[in-house]
């Protein structure tokens, strides 16, 4: 079925860009749905980088933790094409679980957060890992992300720990912030071009590496970013 999925969308694309080429003309939205979805424990800021991406703004206060499951969406352009991000914001609190292992199934990309203020957070994403590879698809693209890099002062997780991790499962990785909004367009960026690229790829064309190109482009904290 995905694979079904992924044909149709390559044929959209190059429908695309060959409107979008000869007309000049953008108004292609909804054309290129992909879906993601956001998981990690509870509190991690899951439904904050969602509604900073959505919104632009972050609302401060007492946390109210999301039931269920939640969704946006939201067009980004990649490459002149504009594409439908469908994000699922799922509710990291363990009595939903059954609930948004329904959604995994049907997820193109796989955001996992970890709090970079919260060790067990961190020491959760294998358990959160584990769960991927058992209710997701088998080549969903996944990333690991750090946030609330902004909490500088309470930090327990270094960011050499994260890239550690991401290395040893192979995952691009980055430290967010949806209060700042430090990196938050460019993860679901880097995601959209990278199944964009996916679903447009044809064998003698060049590959999309989403590695470099998050390194090229990601913020890093310059300083005091130890413990
Ligand atoms: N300083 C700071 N606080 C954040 C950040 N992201 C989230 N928070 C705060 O952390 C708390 C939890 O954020 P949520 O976005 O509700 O967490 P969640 O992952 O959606 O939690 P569940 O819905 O229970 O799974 C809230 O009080 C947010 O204001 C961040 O980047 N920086
Ligand atoms: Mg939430």
């Amino acid at each position: 079925k995905f694979k079904e999925t992924m044909k149709e969308q390559r044929k959209k694309i190059k429908l695309l860009e060959y409107l979008t080429a000869s007309s000049n003309f953008m108004n292609v939205t909804d054309i290129l749905t992909l879906q993601t979805i956001l998981v990690g424990d509870s509190g991690v800021g899951k439904t904050s980088l969602l509604v900073q991406f959505d919104q632009g703004k972050f609302i401060p206060g007492s946390f109210s933790a999301t039931v269920g499951i939640g969704f946006t969406n939201k067009v980004v352009t990649v490459d002149n094409i504009n594409v439908k991000l469908q994000i699922w914001d799922t509710a990291g609190q363990e009595r939903f679980r059954s609930v948004t292992h329904a959604y995994y199934r049907d997820a193109q990309a796989l955001l996992l957060l970890y709090d970079i203020t919260s060790k067990s957070s961190f020491d959760n994403t294998r358990a959160w890992l584990t769960e991927i590879h058992e209710y997701a698809q088998n080549d969903v693209v996944i990333m690991l992300l750090g946030n609330k890099s902004d909490m500088i002062s309470s930090r327990m997780v270094r960011r050499d720990e994260g890239e550690r991790l991401a290395r040893e499962y192979g995952v691009p990785f980055m430290e967010t912030s949806a209060k700042t909004g430090v990196n938050v367009d460019l993860v679901f960026k880097a995601v959209a071009k990278e199944l964009k690229h996916r679903a447009a790829q044809l064998p003698n064309e060049p590959k999309f590496h989403i590695h470099e190109f998050i390194q090229t482009q990601k913020k890093e904290s310059s300083c005091c970013s130890f413990l």
